[in-house]
């Protein structure tokens, strides 16, 4: 209390309000805040009772002499300038700034020593008023005692030899376009406070290997011990087992200390809950992780969880979590461990404008919690989430790689989908390895014309030349081409990045897979949008031409599926049409003119050559179907002089036999 009476006394000579004032100076994180009105600053010091409230601005250390290397300008501005308001107390601040829980008990800890005397005095104050309150107030005494034991000097140490990090966001966007499927982050998790003990046999980095056996993208690993048997070990033991997936530190933090703490032991993401966090700390703490080269997962469970987190600049991942952990206890002071589990409020909160929001701002949205079966994750997946935090269906399971099937109804190993991508890739550079060849001139060429040379050139017509042939050669850019075999289904992934591209989409059924049938009964496709909604599907074709206009950007699925008993062989091509360097280059006036022209040439040449790729397909299904017929025709040449001579012998043998009959008959 001592601190908090010493800001109130501070703050009343100066104004009846005072602001704090983050201040980070030349590669050095501050020890204290220092509080500034208008007309004065004025530094204190502070005890540890008061550091809570504005923890996430220092980095403090016993001797105080902590320093973070390497710092760049970026770093610098880690924990910028900002005036926060502050009222009466701790917990003012906070609440201003929209976190819904307590730090820690506001009237002290229940328990009180007098002498030999212990009193258990329970109060408002110091009775938490839901789960994740309890949570957090036993946090702020672990993490103090953890804190002292290993203060950040020392930890800096542990943060320069620890593994480097993985590009965790990456992952579940690669992961997402691979299969199509939302990016899962699985979870290592013993136990909660809501289903007790989830698995008896935990061994963390067997079930980690069968996560990442399975397909995950991500790791998530419980850390806290105390109410979900989870340890910093764990993480540990995973990371240093050679588990290849990035890993999620999932922890309580109240502190930024704990992230440091976190990547010290091979994290490479960590989660911040909105609901503890006020927008301050939250901003701060996201910037030590980029700051690190961590993720930050910020965690809501309302509407205005969410709009505070929107509203913060760099917020990269946003983990909606559909279990409520803020159930307000009742007057008796006890709340109730409900946990109200609601997949539909990763919908709900996704709906509307903050969809529209996160879209723009390219947020990868997680949806967390209470998810078991397939159609839970379709659900999810058409509300938006472009990944999944999942624990309990799949930690339970004996085999928890065979978990992750069951949950997504598919196979999302590596093994599965690797012919499918390595036929694409062997396609793409076979056949379209001049087009590679020459997007990297062109790119190169592009780059040091604009650069160097072009104001310069006095000759114009050159310059077309150049631009026309650059231009001619970015055609090729977005080409997409890709022959395959289909069994039952196949699916692709297109991301269209700009809304109101234009998208060319065209497929011809080259051949079946049976001498005897040339298939007329063609293949089904179905086109969705980045958030499942349904664009366009065509069934029993054989061949098929279809444009749309992009309406939501984002990752567009084309599943084909073929319900003859024969495989396919498809060819299959994506065009996405887009006027980029109108936007980019046309800054100059006299440009704009000669841009548009060559722009508009560009599209036209795209166009054939896509309708040339499309005649092509239907040139080699001809091919193959007039090969394939006459192959039949020779068979069924074949086939009847066989029967021909067939029935010849026949006859001539039955004659014989006649003959023979005759003969015996006459001579009797
Ligand atoms: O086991 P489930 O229902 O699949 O949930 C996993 C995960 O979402 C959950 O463990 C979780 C989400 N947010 C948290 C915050 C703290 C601890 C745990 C969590």
């Amino acid at each position: 209390m001592e601190s908090v009476m010493s800001l109130k006394s501070a703050a009343a000579a100066a104004t009846p309000r005072v602001s704090y004032q983050t201040l980070q100076s030349h590669h050095r994180l501050p020890l204290n805040p220092i509080f500034s009105t208008s007309r004065w600053s004025i530094s204190l010091p502070m005890s540890d009772r008061y550091r809570g409230c504005i923890r996430a601005q220092q980095s403090e250390s016993k001797d105080g002499s902590v320093t973070l290397s390497p710092v760049n300008e970026s770093e610098e501005n880690a924990v910028e300038n900002k005036e926060l308001e502050v009222g009466s107390n701790e917990e003012e601040v906070a609440d201003s700034q929209g976190k819904t829980i307590r730090r820690r008990p506001s009237t002290g800890p229940p328990l009180h020593y007098v002498g030999p005397f212990e009193f258990r005095i329970q109060s408002e104050g110091n009775t938490p008023r839901n789960i994740l309150e309890e949570i957090v107030w036993n946090k702020d005494v672990e993490v103090t005692q953890m804190k002292e034991k290993t203060p950040l000097a020392k930890m800096k140490k542990w943060v320069e030899n620890a593994p480097p990090v993985r590009n965790f966001v990456r992952a579940l966007r690669t992961s997402n376009l691979r299969t199509g499927l939302p990016g899962l982050i699985a979870e290592v998790k013993k136990a909660s406070p809501s289903r007790g003990v989830l698995r008896e046999n935990f061994d963390p980095v067997e079930i980690a290997q069968a996560y990442e056996k399975g397909g995950a993208a991500c790791i998530s690993v419980l850390t806290d011990k105390k109410y979900f048997q989870g340890s910093f070990e764990n993480l540990e033991a995973i990371r240093n087992a050679g588990v290849k997936c990035p890993l999620l530190c999932k922890e309580f933090v109240i502190d930024a200390w704990q992230i440091f703490y976190a990547r010290s032991k091979g994290a490479d993401a960590i989660l911040l809950i909105a609901a503890v966090l006020p927008d301050a700390d939250l901003k701060y703490m996201i910037k030590i992780c980029k700051m690190l080269g961590m993720a930050a997962l910020i965690e809501v469970h309302n509407e205005g969880e969410m709009d505070r987190v929107l509203g913060i600049e760099g917020v990269q991942l946003i983990g909606i979590n559909n279990r409520d952990l803020v159930v307000v206890a009742n007057k008796f002071y006890f709340y109730t461990e409900t946990f109200e589990l609601d997949i539909s409020t990763t919908k709900k909160l996704l709906e509307g404008e903050r969809g529209q929001l996160i879209r723009r701002k390219d947020i990868v949205v997680v949806g967390e919690s209470g998810l078991f079966t397939p159609a839970d994750i379709a659900y999810v997946q058409e509300s938006g989430v472009k990944a999944v935090l999942v624990g309990e269906s799949i930690v339970k399971k004996n085999d928890p790689a065979q978990g992750i099937s069951e949950l997504f109804g598919k196979d999302i190993s590596f093994v599965h989908s690797k012919e499918i991508a390595v036929s694409w890739k062997l396609l793409f550079r076979t056949e379209y390895s001049e087009i590679l060849l020459a997007k990297v001139s062109w790119q190169l060429a592009w780059m040091h014309v604009w650069r160097i040379s072009f104001e310069k050139m006095r000759i114009r017509s050159l310059r077309c030349v150049i631009v026309a042939t650059l231009s001619f050669l970015s055609i090729m850019e977005r080409t997409v081409g890709i022959r395959f075999v289909i069994d039952r289904e196949e699916c692709f992934s297109h991301n269209a990045q700009y809304e109101g591209d234009t998208v060319h989409v065209s497929f011809v059924v080259i051949k079946t897979d049976t001498p005897w049938h040339y298939g007329d009964e063609g293949v089904d496709l179905v086109i969705n949008g980045p958030s499942g909604e349904h664009l366009h599907d065509v069934h029993d074709k054989i061949s098929e031409k279809y444009e749309f206009v992009v309406r939501n950007s984002g990752i567009h699925r084309f599943c084909f599926n073929n319900k003859s008993p024969y495989h396919e062989t498809i060819d299959f091509d994506i065009h996405v049409g887009h006027l980029t360097y109108l936007d980019q280059h046309a800054k100059d006036e006299h440009f704009k003119p000669v841009l548009e022209q060559i722009l508009k040439l560009e599209e036209a040449l795209y166009n054939i050559q896509f309708e040339q790729h499309w005649l092509e397909a239907q040139t080699d299904r001809q091919a193959i179907v007039g090969e394939g017929m006459s192959r039949k025709a020779i068979y069924k040449a074949l086939f009847e002089s066989a029967a021909l001579i067939g029935a010849s012998v026949l006859q001539v043998y039955l004659l014989q036999r006649l003959f023979e009959r005759q003969l015996r008959t006459s001579r009797v």
